[in-house]
C-alpha cells in the first residue's frame, strides 16, 4: 500500500463520472463530500497487499494514528488513488481494505469521510504546508519485499 498523507485546511470531491464499470454504489449526498481541518490520505492498495489485507490495513492505522498525533489532526479523509502505484490491488480487494481502515479509524476516535471508489473525481485540496504536512508512507504485510 502506498499513502500521500496530506494535513490541508480542507479537501472537498465532487463525482464526475465512473471509471470502473462497477463503482462502488453511491448515494446523491456521496456524490460531493468535503471535511476541514483535515489530514488527507490518499491511498493506492497494491498487488502486494493482497497475501495479508488485514495486517495491512492495520499497519495503516498506525501510520495514519503517528502522523495525525505529530500534526494534531482529529480528522481524516481516506481517498482512493490509483496513481501511487503501478502493481494495484484488485478493485475488490482495494474497495474491501479502504472500508475497513475507515471504519478501524473511527473506532479509534476519528472523524472519517472516505471519498467514492470507482469513479473520476474533481477535488480541491489546501496543503497547510509546514513542515510534516506532505507524508508518504509505504506499507507491505510482513515478509514481503517494499517495490
Ligand atoms: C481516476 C482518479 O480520478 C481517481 N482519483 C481514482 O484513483 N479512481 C480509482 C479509485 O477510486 C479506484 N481504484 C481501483 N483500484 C484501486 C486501488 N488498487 N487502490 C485505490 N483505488 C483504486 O478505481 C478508480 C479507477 O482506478
Amino acid at each position: 500500500m502506498r499513502m500521500l498523507l496530506i494535513h490541508s485546511d480542507y479537501l472537498e470531491y465532487e463525482v464526475k463520472d465512473r471509471a470502473l464499470k462497477n463503482p462502488e454504489p453511491i448515494s446523491e449526498e456521496q456524490k460531493k463530500g468535503r471535511l476541514d481541518e483535515v489530514l488527507a490520505v490518499f491511498i493506492s492498495v497494491e498487488k502486494v497487499d493482497e497475501t495479508n489485507p488485514e495486517e495491512v490495513v492495520e499497519k495503516a492505522l498506525t501510520e495514519i494514528k503517528d502522523v495525525a498525533g505529530q500534526v494534531k489532526a482529529n480528522r481524516v479523509f481516506v481517498y482512493p488513488f490509483a496513481h501511487l502505484s503501478s502493481e494495484l490491488a484488485k478493485p475488490d480487494v482495494a474497495l474491501d481494505v479502504l472500508r475497513k481502515l475507515e471504519e478501524r479509524l473511527r473506532d479509534e476516535g476519528f472523524e472519517v469521510k472516505r471519498a467514492p471508489f470507482g469513479y473520476y473525481k474533481a477535488f480541491k485540496l489546501s496543503c497547510k504546508g509546514h513542515p510534516l504536512a506532505e507524508l508518504s508512507r509505504t506499507i507491505v504485510p510482513t515478509g514481503e519485499v517494499k517495490a
